[in-house]
């Protein structure tokens, strides 16, 4: 049987199932028998020691899990959530009970909100779960101890599960809840790990069955015949010839370079990216600087010293840092009105900066300070940029700063539209899928309900990124991509022939796009592009150069 949902990355596995245990039942509700200050007692000592063993956790895995782990830290610590576990305490219930009650009926109300918060309520459920185990003194719910490699599959993974995966045991993930935007989906993506996620009915699966997990294709096949056993192990097997063959530069197969860079938000994750081959950075995103810093702006020595480790990362190479993108899904205090009823069209990126001009020249400072000392070959560009009035006002600034190569980053239809205009102002584009995706389509990008028109795969998508190609070459410029889209591999072939000159994405996807590139001709990159333009929504463009791809005479045709 073949069962889909969204696959995380390019990779596939083969193994047996291990299925994570049922969550503990919720508690009875009965009266408790030792009184409402000892109650009392026992939930405030279980909610802390949770806590601090989600820290621990959290320091030992470090990066991203370590945020996701803190956050769950703070849920279980949460004024709001322990005031109604003590308001139910009060009515005489135990411990155990008050727990599942309150954390219950916070989790259903971030459910219902959707979109990002809602994807929160599995990490309160997982919270509930180890408080109330600890409560009644036994193991944890979490991830099946086996002594040999296995599938795993669950409801949904919790963030500490997520992040302490044992790598050489777990040969993918199948989760029957959980959208792209899901911890689950955001850990394994930076892991590597093999995963499809939102498998309606994976739950059917049983223990010690034997499945293949194909992240390209977003299946999982229950009870697979030799032949597909045989070609998800030779798959396996390119695979992992690709990942350690030489990280050699981003090219077509008629040599055509295609400069592949590294998607960044920490200059700790530099040396990595350029271990996995990146060709320097396409986008580095300075908003966690500012969001790690607290209530307000870094200093411009501070800003300096974390720019100049970066660079110095990439000695000669191309690095592209956008200047601080805040609102919409990255909110700051100090820059955003938390009370816009559409953030993603209110006063964000280079609006929000210009309102508050003082922020935007220190950073642009501290940039061109630190590349005074640096040999990286410093780039800058301005995020959310609608008019060529902005492009214009932004790259007159930066250029009196000092900096030397200042683009905008094409993220709304208006200046894809005008590229022409912008392309004579700035130095160079880089188009960011993401946002491009979600005006252009008008869904919001972090929606569940309207999540599957978020496909930059869309002809509507792929014009504007046709226009602003063409624009780049009638004025000799260049013309980056640096959202999501880059990272997946035949799409990515799809760009070069609209007109991108580099590609940027996640380091762990550098390996599958190289390879993928290699593979065609820009003649060929040119015709799957008309192809996908000619299609009319984005499953007919996908599945028309998929065909394409699969028979190469009819594209010559
Ligand atoms: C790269 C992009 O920026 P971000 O995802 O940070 O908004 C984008 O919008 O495609
Ligand atoms: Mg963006």
């Amino acid at each position: 049987m073949r069962m889909t949902g969204t696959g995380i990355g390019q990779a596939v596995a083969v193994g047996p199932v291990a299925r994570m245990p049922e969550p503990l039942a919720t508690p009875a509700d009965v009266r408790s028998t030792i009184g409402v200050d000892a109650e009392k007692a026992r939930a405030v000592e279980s909610l802390g020691r949770v806590a601090r063993a989600l820290e621990d956790r959290g320091a030992k895995a470090g990066g991203t899990a370590r945020d996701v782990l803190e956050a769950q830290a703070m849920m279980a610590e949460d004024p709001t959530l322990s005031d109604s576990i003590d308001e139910l305490l009060g009515q005489g219930k135990t411990a155990e009970r008050a727990v599942s009650e309150a954390f219950a009926a916070f989790r259903d109300q971030l459910a219902a909100m959707g979109g990002y918060l809602g994807e929160r309520a599995a990490d309160l459920d997982d919270v509930a779960q180890r408080v109330i185990a600890d409560l009644l003194g036994v193991p944890a719910p979490g991830v099946p101890e086996l002594d040999e490699p296995f599938v795993l599959v669950a409801r949904d993974l919790a963030p500490a599960d997520t992040a302490l995966l044992d790598l050489d045991k777990v040969l993918a993930l199948v989760t029957s809840d959980g959208g792209p935007t899901s911890h689950t989906a955001i850990l394994a993506r930076e892991k590597s790990i093999v995963a499809v996620v939102g498998v309606l009915d994976a739950l059917s699966l049983a223990d010690g069955e034997t499945v293949v997990v194909d992240a390209a294709a977003g299946s999982v096949v229950s009870e697979p015949s030799d032949d597909e056993i045989a070609a998800a192990r030779a798959r396996i097997a390119d695979r992992a010839a690709l990942v350690d063959a030489p990280a050699t530069p981003g090219a077509l197969a008629d040599g055509t370079a295609i400069p592949l860079l590294a998607n960044l938000g920490s200059s700790k994750a530099a040396q990595a990216a350029a271990d996995q081959g990146a060709e320097g950075v396409g986008l580095f995103r300075t908003e966690f600087l500012f969001l790690d810093a607290g209530g307000s702006a870094p200093t411009i020595d501070e800003q300096r010293a974390h720019y100049v480790e970066l660079l110095e990362a990439f000695p000669g190479k191309k690095v592209v840092v956008r200047l601080l993108d805040a609102g919409a899904d990255k909110p700051l205090e100090f820059l955003n009105d938390a009370h816009e009823e559409n953030p993603a069209l209110g006063l964000r990126g280079l609006r929000a900066l210009r309102v508050s001009e003082d922020i935007l020249r220190e950073q642009l400072t501290a940039l061109a300070e630190a590349d005074k000392v640096t040999s990286a070959d410093l780039w800058v560009m301005a995020p959310m940029v609608s008019t060529v009035e902005e492009t214009t006002y932004f790259v007159s600034l930066a250029k009196e700063l000092g900096l030397k190569t200042v683009g905008v980053m094409v993220e709304v239809p208006s200046i894809a539209l005008l590229a022409d205009r912008v392309m004579a102002e700035a130095d160079f584009a880089s188009i960011g899928t993401n946002d491009l995706t979600q005006y252009t389509l008008a869904a919001d990008r972090l929606l569940g309900s309207v999540a599957s028109f978020q496909d930059p795969w869309h002809p509507a998508v792929l014009r504007l990124v046709g226009e602003v190609g063409a624009a780049g070459a009638r004025a000799g410029k260049p013309v980056g991509i640096c959202g999501e889209a880059a990272a997946d591999p035949l799409l990515a072939v799809v760009l070069v022939g609209l007109g991108a000159t580099t590609l940027s994405m996640s380091p762990s996807a550098l390996a599958d796009v190289r390879a993928s590139l290699s593979r065609y001709t820009l003649d060929e990159a040119r015709r799957f592009a008309e192809t996908a333009l000619a299609a009319s929504g984005a499953a007919e463009a996908r599945a028309a150069v998929t065909a394409a791809v699969e028979s190469p005479k009819e594209t010559h045709s």
